[in-house]
């Protein structure tokens, strides 16, 4: 009986295969259109005995992540939060824990925004250095996506640690390489979260040994910047994440308050879940270059606006954003189309609910799929066409964009970084726009807007020529 009554309140199933269920789920964009427009905005699967409920569609999701949020907000207790983020680092951390850090990490930003170097000046700070790389390469092929690495992680080293690497640094070419081969391990190990006792088995089969090292190598660059900061706290005059968990560290020491979540490891943990959420604003700027290659047009309309408005001698700055409606038309297009992250990091129900006629049982997992929304025709027509044009009305403003807000989530779990990422976004593009033309390699085919899938939505490799204008 109780079977049935559970049968008839769960959403539709996606038929799998006998005892595994649907293991071989794979959440691409096609796949998540496919599924929502074969059950709707709620589908059931099993995945080797664990209920994943999918949620689609820009309703349903704020249905679930806002007005739901007491129950959707944590994530489940799986191999990579509790192994790598030890339940820590804002990513991985849950409860209470969760709370005290995001509170903690929000607030920083803020502090950072008010103090002398805000966000945007340390992003503008680094596009400098980028654009002396592209300089350096004098219109000659370019492996942008490595030099937007570079240049991202040196931007989120700013943030954290207070300074920026000098262009070329060692421990900066390190901490990209670590970084980057530890993200892409992690959707390898997925099973691991459904059975942990793979984990011994021999040979490093699921990279487990290799991912420790990798941290553990981040976590000691992280832990020479603690030692730095804890010796010169005196002297320090920038605010950045290091120095402002020092001090809250000292005012729950000073409060008596619990300290759990705001240890010492907390704090290396906290540096890696910044540097490791970054990943997705390398995503989005490595499509932004590869949709610009292919899309010349767009390239020219954006850099007439931005000579109309803002000229050729100074750079753009995030207060010209609201005179470059199509500039910001662009990098909401790329957004959408794009979907850098087509699916959030998992959830998980912590009470049943009530969506849609349906009940989510408590303890399901939730995955979440933004894409859908992104590629929702009914929202943006002809999903599939780059057409910036969507988003300006017929008085040239812009206009329908807020949707595509999906892309970092909703509700309280939503991307902690939105800000900066849209300052990099809008700065990095701009800049390179308003001096060069962007070329595709001599002598080599158009590069692919096909991506590939590996937790994120990435773009396979390419090199594009950047040719000064000005
Ligand atoms: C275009 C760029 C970006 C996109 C599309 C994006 C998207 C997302 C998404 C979808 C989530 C998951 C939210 C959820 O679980 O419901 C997330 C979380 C997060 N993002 Fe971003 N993100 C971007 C840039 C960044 C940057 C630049 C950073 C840091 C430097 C960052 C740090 C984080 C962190 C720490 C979380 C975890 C928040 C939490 O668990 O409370 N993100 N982001």
């Amino acid at each position: 009986m109780a079977e049935n009554n559970e049968a008839t309140t769960l959403p539709p199933r996606e038929p799998g295969k006998f005892l595994v269920g649907n293991v071989d789920f794979e959440p691409t964009i096609p796949v998540l259109l496919e599924l929502r427009r074969k059950h709707g905005d709620l589908v059931t699967l099993n995945i080797f005995g664990q209920k994943v409920i999918v949620v689609c569609g820009h309703q349903t999701l704020t249905e679930v992540l806002e007005r739901k949020a007491d129950f959707t907000v944590e994530h489940p207790v799986v191999f990579g939060y509790t192994e790598y983020f030890e339940s820590s680092g804002l990513l991985g951390a849950f409860g209470q824990v969760w709370k005290k850090q995001r509170k903690f990490v929000i607030n920083t930003f803020r502090k950072i925004d008010s103090g002398s170097a805000s966000q945007e000046s340390r992003v503008a700070d680094v596009v400098v250095d980028f654009l002396k790389d592209v300089d350096l390469a004098n219109g000659c092929p370019i492996d942008i996506i490595k030099l937007i690495k570079t240049n991202h992680y040196n931007i989120v080293s700013s943030l954290l640690f207070g300074e920026k690497f000098k262009p070329g640094d060692e421990t900066l070419s390190r901490l990209v390489e670590l970084v980057d081969e530890a993200t892409y391990i992690v959707p390898d190990q997925a099973i691991l979260s459904m059975f942990e006792w793979l984990k011994y088995l021999p040979g490093d089969r699921f990279k487990v040994k290799r991912q420790r090292h990798l941290v553990d190598e981040i976590l000691k660059i992280v832990q020479q910047f603690v030692d730095e900061h804890k010796e010169n706290a005196h002297e320090k005059d920038s605010i950045d994440f290091i120095y402002c968990f020092m001090q809250e560290q000292e005012r729950m020491r000073e409060a008596r308050e619990n300290m759990e979540g705001f240890n010492d490891r907390d704090m290396l943990l906290m540096g890696y879940g910044l540097l490791f959420g970054g990943v997705s604003v390398v995503q989005a700027l490595s499509w932004s270059f590869l949709y610009l290659v292919n899309h010349p047009d767009v390239v020219c309309n954006m850099q007439t606006e931005i000579d109309n408005t803002i000229g050729k001698s100074r750079s753009p700055t995030w207060k010209d954003k609201p005179s470059l409606p199509y500039c910001q038309a662009v990098l909401y297009e790329i957004l959408r189309i794009s979907s850098a992250i087509p699916v959030a990091p998992t959830h998980v129900l912590t009470e049943n609910i009530q969506i849609n006629g349906y009940t989510l049982p408590k303890g399901a997992w939730v995955l979440l799929g933004l894409c859908t929304v992104n590629w929702d025709s009914s929202i943006f027509p002809e999903p599939e066409k780059f057409n910036p044009g969507r988003f300006i009305n017929d008085s040239g403003q812009l206009f329908g964009f807020e949707k595509v807000y999906a892309s970092y989530s909703l509700g309280p779990r939503s991307c902690a970084a939105q800000a900066l990422a849209e300052i990099e976004m809008f700065l990095f593009i701009t800049s390179v726009v308003q001096k060069y033309n962007i070329a595709n390699e001599p002598g080599k085919p158009m590069p692919s807007l096909e991506g590939t899938y590996k937790g994120a939505h990435i773009p396979n490799p390419y090199n594009v020529c950047l040719k000064q204008r000005l």
